[in-house]
């Protein structure tokens, strides 16, 4: 897929038109995917499920990235990452997560969101490092944008969101995960805020989520040794809320949204805004200086060696 060079601005309170704009502009800059008036149309696009709406976000063009269904009983949608080899995030990938948030969102028929993988092992490994390294600035600092964009829509969704974490989990992985209101995790993984290991920093509103998840002292220490935890570790710190053998991960993330439910949602999504709220508010009168500090600071010459030593690095041991 070619350089993206001109600037895509997901508003987070776009107008309908302009949203439509943007996400026409998307499909014909990047071959995207086939964009679709999602929440209306799910039935007409799959005619033969009945109570599986099915969403595929992207064309015969491109690889399934992401796949997108939602029970029309239950209203619960599932977000599957599956971009092999380990779910890392690059521009268009996290473009087409923006996109499936956008439409739930939305969507009359959605309550709730689990997000999983489909790779074996791997929920997500985070950034895609290839974005960072040798970048193009232009689309660095677009990529930066779009996972900010990320972490607002998915952290200030009106959605009850849960991470099925059934595999690893670092850094932007552990970044997805915390931005849930629940995480269940399968046993024998590890998650966290690794980026210091790698010789990066992570950002303040990686920082601040990890505090307001797990508390300040623990997560001082966390991302200062760029600490990643087991599952139970990460249980016994709060990090994540449950663990559960692999194949009850889908199941326990169901049934936890199912409890959540029962709460009136009105009550649910003020309590919930009024405290991630400052947050998401912080991040978005520093958003610009935080792009700007982000592609300063990759774009230093020795952060480029350190980044080509750990993509040698993670080379060898998969050879
Ligand atoms: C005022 C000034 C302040 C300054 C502020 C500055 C702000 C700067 C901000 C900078 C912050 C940037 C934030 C970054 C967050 C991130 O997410 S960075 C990414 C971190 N991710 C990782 O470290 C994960 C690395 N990967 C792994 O640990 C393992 O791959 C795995 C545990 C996920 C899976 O292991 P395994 O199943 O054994 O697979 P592998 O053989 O290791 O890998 C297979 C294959 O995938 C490639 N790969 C792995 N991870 C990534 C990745 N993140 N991106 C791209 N590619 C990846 C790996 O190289 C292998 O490729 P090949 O088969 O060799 O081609």
């Amino acid at each position: 897929m070619g350089q993206v060079q001109s600037r895509l601005t997901i508003s987070p309170t776009p107008t309908k038109l302009a949203w439509m704009m943007h996400l026409r502009m998307l499909t014909t800059m990047h071959g995207l995917c086939e964009v679709r008036q999602c929440s209306k149309r799910w039935k007409n696009l799959c005619p033969q499920t009945k109570n599986l709406q099915k969403c595929q976000m992207s064309s015969a063009g491109s690889s399934e990235m992401l796949q997108v269904t939602v029970d029309d009983k239950s209203g619960i949608a599932t977000m599957t990452m599956c971009r092999p080899p380990v779910n890392s995030l690059n521009l268009e990938f996290l473009t087409q997560i923006n996109i499936a948030l956008e439409k739930l969102e939305n969507s009359k028929d959605c309550s709730g969101l689990i997000i999983t993988s489909k790779i074996p092992k791997i929920f997500c490994a985070g950034l895609d490092i290839m974005e960072m390294y040798q970048p193009n600035v232009d689309r660095l600092q677009e990529f930066w944008r779009t996972l900010q964009e990320m972490y607002i829509r998915l952290y200030g969704s009106q959605l009850i969101t849960a991470a099925a974490i059934n595999g690893a989990s670092p850094a932007g992985g552990c970044l997805m995960a915390m931005s849930c209101d629940y995480r269940v995790m399968a046993p024998g993984y590890k998650i966290g805020l690794n980026e210091t290991q790698l010789g990066i920093v992570a950002p303040f509103w990686f920082q601040d989520l990890i505090i307001n998840t797990m508390g300040f002292r623990q997560s001082e220490m966390a991302l200062q040794l760029g600490t990643l935890f087991t599952s139970e570790e990460a249980l016994n710190l709060g990090m994540v809320d449950k663990i559960v053998p692999q194949e009850q991960v889908m199941e326990t993330a169901i049934q936890e949204i199912h409890k959540w439910k029962k709460i009136p949602g009105f009550a649910r999504q003020i309590t919930k805004s009024a405290l991630r709220k400052p947050s998401i508010d912080k991040l978005h009168s520093k958003r610009e200086e935080d792009i700007a500090n982000f592609r300063d600071f990759i774009t230093k010459d020795s952060i480029q060696k350190t980044l080509g030593m750990y993509i040698e690095s993670l080379k060898k041991k998969a050879k």
